[in-house]
């Protein structure tokens, strides 16, 4: 399966038409329609679209956080909806990494414990070179005793970038990574991403609102009710500006 999805430009990850409604009867909200999506080695995708329109239903359906009603997610060429808990933890914790807004770090241990939490867990060694890589890249190396309250908010955050990339994961995905993050931390953080895409190999899938944070993917998937509506190759920021005041025309007119 590795050699599968070693190869640049492999499907690491797929949406195959995929559904997902939320609550059911009256209550039921259809959260996606029918998403089919490749996420490749190597390629940096950012997902964007209106509040409401299925961007983190995708994201945690792909990484196995909420299940499909409808279709499939896959992730090096295995169906999650085929694996049961274990395989599913299992999988989580070998293929894929993920970065929250909220940081999820464990507040008794440090940074450094922090980071080599899904090596500890997955009872594998850590490789030296690739943690220290990952350390420097994220400017980590002179808080690594620190915990979690003795860190600033864009600390905290390329702490949880280095945890998501240091089992070097086939796909990254990463949920609104800069939202709460000053613009010189959100840069760090986006650069980490770029890198783990560029120079490492991995897929990362992230959600952003910013257009100046999706101009550092390669391309940009647009959802809105649901659906994929477009795509965006090579993007800028001002090219993502000028798509969403489209959207937002076609809206109104619509
Ligand atoms: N657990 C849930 N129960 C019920 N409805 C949900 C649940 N999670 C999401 N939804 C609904 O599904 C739809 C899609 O939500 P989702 O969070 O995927 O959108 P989003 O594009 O990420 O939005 P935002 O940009 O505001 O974060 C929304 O209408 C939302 O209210």
């Amino acid at each position: 399966m590795a050699g599968e999805t070693g190869t640049p430009g492999a499907v690491v990850a797929e949406a195959v038409g995929l559904g997902k409604v939320h609550g059911s009867g009256s209550a039921a909200v259809v959260a996606l329609d029918g998403v089919s999506a490749r996420f490749r080695r190597g390629e940096f995708t950012a997902v964007m679209g209106p509040s409401g329109s299925g961007k983190s239903t995708l994201l945690h359906c792909l990484a196995g956080l909420d299940t499909p009603s409808s279709g499939s997610a896959r992730v090096g060429g295995v169906d999650l909806g085929s694996l049961d808990d274990d395989g599913l933890t299992a999988l989580r914790r070998e293929r894929i990494g993920f970065v929250f807004q909220s940081f999820n770090l464990l507040p008794t241990l440090t940074a450094a414990e922090n980071i080599l939490l899904p090596l500890s867990l997955g009872r594998k060694r850590p490789d030296r070179a690739w943690v220290d890589r990952v350390v420097e890249v994220m400017g980590l190396g002179d808080r690594l005793d620190h915990r979690p309250a003795e860190l600033s908010g864009g600390q905290q955050q390329r702490v949880a970038c280095a945890r998501a990339v240091v089992t070097r994961p086939d796909i990254v995905v990463a949920d609104e990574p800069t939202g709460n993050l000053d613009s010189r931390s959100g840069a760090r953080v986006l650069a980490l991403l770029a890198e783990c895409s560029r120079q490492w190999g991995q897929a990362v899938l992230m959600v952003t609102h910013d257009p100046a944070a999706a101009a550092y993917a390669d391309r940009v998937l647009f959802l809105a009710d649901g659906r994929v509506v477009d795509e965006m190759p090579y993007p800028t920021a001002d090219s993502v500006l000028d798509r969403m005041r489209r959207f937002d025309d076609e809206q109104v007119r619509g």
